[in-house]
């Protein structure tokens, strides 16, 4: 993740681009309208100064239309203020939203294995529509709740500076409200963000585990870690509003209190004849919301915060490394696929979880990828698919290096095919064309290939049934569809992370035969978890720390004894094996 340099606020002003005038207009028409709120006390005063000079009649009904109009010049500053900060509030928002999901695009895919899915919906919701609130409602709030007050205050020390320094009086005593309030803020915001995190983290894993749970009749055990953290979330919540509380309804009732001093001290001035009545009765009329602005400055201030956040996470998203593009553009020949001195490690990671890989897949050919858990297989099969940029080394696809091929050629040349298929909320159609043109014939010759089109057809609207939601797929079912999704595209490179292996032996037939028909002349490469799949491969790779240790097909690996071999007889064995059956387990020393 890049480090942000940017501060969050410029960043989001630049984002505006041609609508940065709307904006700036909307904030000069919302300041407009709070000076104008102020024009009907001044009304009021003139009125009343009128009045006590007995001079009613034709200017009191002047003044009343001038008031009216100052009311409705104020509305409609605020009308357009609103409609331009939200015109330009959903601007933005649409700009940052593309950008942001533009970016994810052409990032290395490696990034999505590190990132949740629900951080990145939160990154794309939540902290983007927190900014369209910020645009849209908060900046101009923001701007009133300064110029309100500044505006007042000139005005009373144009009326009499002695009572506008007299309104000023409460500041202080709001300032040590503020300060309780305040008072560590910071360490109780993280604390607090923390216990959300905890009460979530509590909560999906309660809503996973559920059929766990079911099946081993834990019932309400399995929700005491729930129940504890939704309790110490409570208990902190209460705290947090005790010690906040009185300070919290001091500072507004403090910021509201300017009567309690400019009452008397306006009378007392009255009564040494050094302030009029229509001045002390505008002093106390302006008095009265003079600093009420400041509460609203003050609860901004801690949503700024947040949406701050929110936006450094976005420019983290848009300034994400883009995938190289340097491209010759050149055809890609053969198929035949190199691995040369291949060195990886994941990001913060110190161990490489690939060292010094040199291998090489002849075009049409089979290469079985085995290895103990976690030897770096499924990297080595993520580095030939791009999902990350190599470290050193280069991987070469018909002569051409990797890196010198554009994502096109490289998605065009090759099919993925995974364990966990993943079917989108679309179509089945849909779903198998990937929004590519296909005639008909050929998308059910796939289907057909894949062993998919029976329950096809059995679906509600068959090739046109929606799938994912109200109508969901087994496992099984899914996988046939990810398989004909790949025959259909015929890409010239197949790699497969034998999807296989969790099936049913129903459903391992069919999904069998239908791999069988995808990999037919292609060059591919297979992470074999059951190893009675690959007797037949080209050549097996046996995989341990990162490095290829050996290499060779199924009968010269047996014959060399090492780990392939003891794993064969331990497969041979486990076929055997029957339930209730005691096994030997060897000791592990985990020190
Ligand atoms: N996204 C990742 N970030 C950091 N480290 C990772 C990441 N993915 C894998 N690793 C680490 O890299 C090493 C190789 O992992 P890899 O998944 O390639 O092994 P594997 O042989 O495919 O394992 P398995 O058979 O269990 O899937 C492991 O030490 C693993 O912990």
């Amino acid at each position: 993740m890049q480090k942000r340099t940017v501060h969050p606020l410029t960043w989001l002003f630049r984002q505006c681009q041609s609508h940065q005038w709307m904006l700036w207009l909307a904030i000069v028409l919302s300041l407009t309208a709070a000076v104008l709120a102020l024009g009907p006390y001044y009304v009021v005063y003139l009125i009343v100064d009128h009045l006590l000079a007995g001079d009613g009649g034709q200017h009191l009904w002047w003044l009343s239309m001038v008031a009216l109009a100052l009311m409705l010049g104020r509305y409609v500053c605020l009308l357009a203020s609103v409609y331009l900060s939200h015109h330009c509030a959903f601007h933005i928002q649409y700009h940052i939203r593309r950008s942001a999901l533009d970016r994810l695009a052409k990032t290395t895919l490696g990034f999505f294995s590190q990132k949740t899915s629900g951080e990145l919906k939160k990154n794309l919701t939540e902290d983007i529509d927190r900014i369209e609130v910020f645009i849209a409602h908060q900046l101009p709030d923001l701007v009133a709740s300064v110029v309100i007050p500044l505006t007042t205050f000139s005005l009373l020390l144009v009326i009499d500076a002695r009572m506008a320094l007299i309104a000023l009086l409460p500041i202080p005593l709001a300032l040590l409200c503020q300060m309780a309030l305040f008072r560590d803020y910071q360490s109780k915001a993280e604390q607090y963000h923390e216990s959300v995190e905890k009460l979530n983290r509590s909560v999906t894993e309660f809503v996973k585990a559920m059929p766990v749970v079911r099946l081993f009749g834990i019932g309400e055990r399995s929700y005491t870690q729930l129940d504890r953290d939704i309790q110490s979330h409570q208990q902190y919540i209460e705290s947090w509003t005790q010690s906040a509380g009185w300070p919290f309804a001091l500072f507004k009732t403090v910021l509201g209190s300017g009567l309690v001093f400019m009452v008397p001290c306006g009378l007392y001035f009255w009564s040494q004849g050094t302030l009029s009545v229509s001045s002390f009765l505008l002093c106390i009329l302006l008095g009265v919301g003079m600093l009420e602005p400041l509460f609203t400055l003050t609860l901004l201030g801690t949503y700024l915060g947040q949406v701050f956040e929110g936006v450094a996470r976005l420019i983290n998203i848009v300034t994400l490394p883009k995938l190289a593009e340097n491209v010759s553009e050149t055809p890609i020949r053969n198929f035949d696929i190199a691995f040369r001195q291949v060195d990886f490690a994941y990001e913060g990671q110190d161990t490489p979880a690939l060292n010094q890989v040199s291998v090489s897949l002849p075009a049409g050919s089979l290469t079985a990828l085995v290895g103990p858990s976690g030897a770096g297989k499924s990297t080595l099969a993520a580095l030939l698919a791009g999902f990350w940029p190599l470290k050193s080394g280069e991987i070469f696809i018909g002569g051409q290096p990797l890196s010198q091929l554009s994502e096109a050629q490289r998605m065009d040349a090759m099919a993925l095919v995974y364990q966990d298929a993943f079917v989108f909320t679309q179509t089945v159609m849909s779903n198998l064309t990937m929004g590519k043109d296909y005639p008909m014939e050929a998308v059910i010759a796939a289907a057909k290939a894949a062993n998919a089109h029976d329950f096809i057809c059995r679906l509600p609207d068959g090739y046109d049934t929606v799938v994912g939601q109200e109508i969901r797929l087994s496992g099984g079912e899914k996988q046939r569809l990810s398989i004909a999704r790949a025959i259909l595209k015929d890409a010239p490179i197949v790699v497969l992370d034998e999807p296989t292996s969790h099936s049913d032996a129903t459903n391992q037939a069919l999904i069998q035969s239908a791999l069988n028909t995808l990999i037919a002349g292609k060059t591919v490469l297979i992470i074999a978890h059951r190893l009675a799949t690959i007797q037949a491969a080209d050549q097996i790779l046996v995989m341990e720390n990162g490095a290829v240790t050996d290499r060779g097909t199924h009968n010269q690996l047996i014959e060399r004894a090492g780990w392939y071999a003891e794993m064969w007889q331990v497969s041979q064995q486990a076929q055997t094996w029957s339930m209730g059956q005691q096994t030997q387990h060897e000791e592990v020393d985990c020190a």
